[in-house]
């Protein structure tokens, strides 16, 4: 017999009641449940009145959830409001009950009356979000490099675009990334902004665990002393048989504008000596890195998944914000069981790339669930392929094709972080 649920109260988190939402949360992701006073001093930044939600169970916190103010961007650069789903826990003891659905519904229905236009999360397991109408939208990629296989000169002593590489401390990286970042986030469809704390988190300026090991951080310079890219790496210390070096460089993110910065980078984490293998982090699926080296076999992906998952919680708004690869007009049938934003739309694309989306009665060219809508907005995902496994239906025949010519992009969306 499944326990009762209805003495649980599920609701936000008041100031005092932070320090147990935060054991309930280290419980859910299986951290060490107790946190010392200095973490939960700096946790506590992200106490936003109303954006936790907690379920209580004769007064002891049991699930956990957290949503805040993003932006994410849509093809064609421009920044839609977010509403940023993370910290989902709920405790071992009280998990199948419905807590998960209850926090997730109540939040998304707060989103929609604030205006904003999509949620995204990033899911730890796929199963979890596709039923509250979350689809994936943008994938990730690793590669292993193996150093000594990619025909690099290993004589390389800087870049030769006249550009240079220079270590800098996290101070540095606090000032110079920001502004890095935003030219990125401009034009990299599927990027989220960063707050200040990103930038603490990501240089041991604020820590949320007990442990902190200090990586090195790297900066290129374009030949004009223009930042065009960064690089944030740890290595191992792993000595081989016979007094061989077979360190490993992982790289925490790298962040590049221009191809020369991406490329310098890259050559440079080939280039230090002992390094034997470089672990590139999670990048775009389609990134320039294997072609970078002479012979791209060296770079083996070794994983690929799915990445940032969207919700559309308003199609108009959507689909008027990205911009179109070619001028057309497509008619979509969307239903939405968590009722927000279903409904029949008619998409025109204009000429000039733009897009303008109504309410129509004209019968529908697609027929697709809200969540499939999402995996296509950001232009990665083929409306062709999604026909062919079942999970879209062509109401009119070629309407897959119309789709992928007005929605699908020439490089993929790429989310870089983890939130
Ligand atoms: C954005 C982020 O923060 S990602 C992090 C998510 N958190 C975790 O993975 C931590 C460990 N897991 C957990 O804390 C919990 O299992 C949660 C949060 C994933 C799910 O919480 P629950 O309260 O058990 O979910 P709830 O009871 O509301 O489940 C609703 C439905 O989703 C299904 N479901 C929930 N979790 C999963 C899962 N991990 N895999 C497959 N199905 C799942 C349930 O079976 C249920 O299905 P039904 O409607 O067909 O009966």
């Amino acid at each position: 017999m499944t326990p009762r649920t209805d003495a649980i109260d599920v609701r936000p988190v008041t100031e005092p009641e932070f320090a147990d939402w935060t054991r309930a949360l280290n419980t859910g992701f299986l951290r060490e449940p107790t946190v010392p006073d200095d973490v939960l001093d700096a946790r506590r930044s992200q106490f936003v009145p109303g954006r936790l939600l907690g379920a209580f169970d004769g007064g002891r916190c049991v699930a956990t959830f957290r949503s805040f103010e993003q932006e994410l961007t849509a093809v064609g650069g421009a920044p839609v409001p977010a509403d940023a789903v993370s910290n989902v826990t709920v405790s071992p003891t009280h998990r199948r009950r419905g807590l998960l659905t209850r926090m997730m519904t109540r939040d998304l229905a707060a989103a929609k009356d604030r205006g904003d236009v999509v949620a995204t999360l990033i899911a730890a397991e796929y199963p979890i979000y596709g039923r509250y109408g979350f689809g994936p939208a943008t994938w990730a990629a690793e590669w292993t490099i193996d150093v000594p296989r990619t025909g690099l000169d290993p004589r390389w002593a800087g870049p030769e675009d006249g550009g240079r590489v220079d270590l800098v401390d996290g101070e540095d990286i606090r000032k110079l990334g920001p502004e890095l970042h935003e030219r990125l986030r401009r034009v990299q469809p599927g990027a989220v902004s960063r707050d200040e704390l990103w930038w603490k988190l990501a240089t041991g300026a604020v820590r949320f665990w007990a442990s902190w090991n200090e990586p090195f951080y790297a900066v290129y310079r374009s030949a004009a002393g223009e930042v065009e890219g960064m690089v944030v790496y740890q290595a191992d210390d792993n000595w081989g048989d016979g007094k061989q070096p077979l360190n490993t460089a992982s790289v925490k993110w790298l962040t590049a504008v221009t191809p020369a910065a991406e490329r310098a980078l890259w050559r440079y984490l080939c280039s230090i000596d002992w390094i034997t293998r470089v672990k590139t982090g999670w990048r775009a699926p389609d990134d320039l890195l294997p072609f970078f080296l002479p012979d791209p076999r060296a770079a083996a992906i070794t994983t690929q998944a799915d990445w940032l998952w969207v919700r559309i919680l308003d199609v108009v708004r959507a689909l008027e914000a990205r911009t179109y690869e070619a001028p057309g007009s497509l008619v979509v049938e969307v239903s939405d069981r968590g009722g927000l934003t279903g409904g029949r739309y008619l998409l025109e694309a204009s000429e000039d790339g733009t897009g303008s989306c109504t309410p129509t009665t004209r019968s529908a060219d697609l027929a697709l669930e809200v969540g499939e809508l999402a995996t296509l907005w950001l232009g990665d995902e083929s409306a062709v392929r999604l026909a062919a496994l079942g999970r879209i239906r062509e109401e009119r025949a070629g309407a897959a094709r119309k789709a992928d010519a007005l929605l699908r992009t020439s490089r993929r969306p790429w989310c870089p972080d983890v939130f």
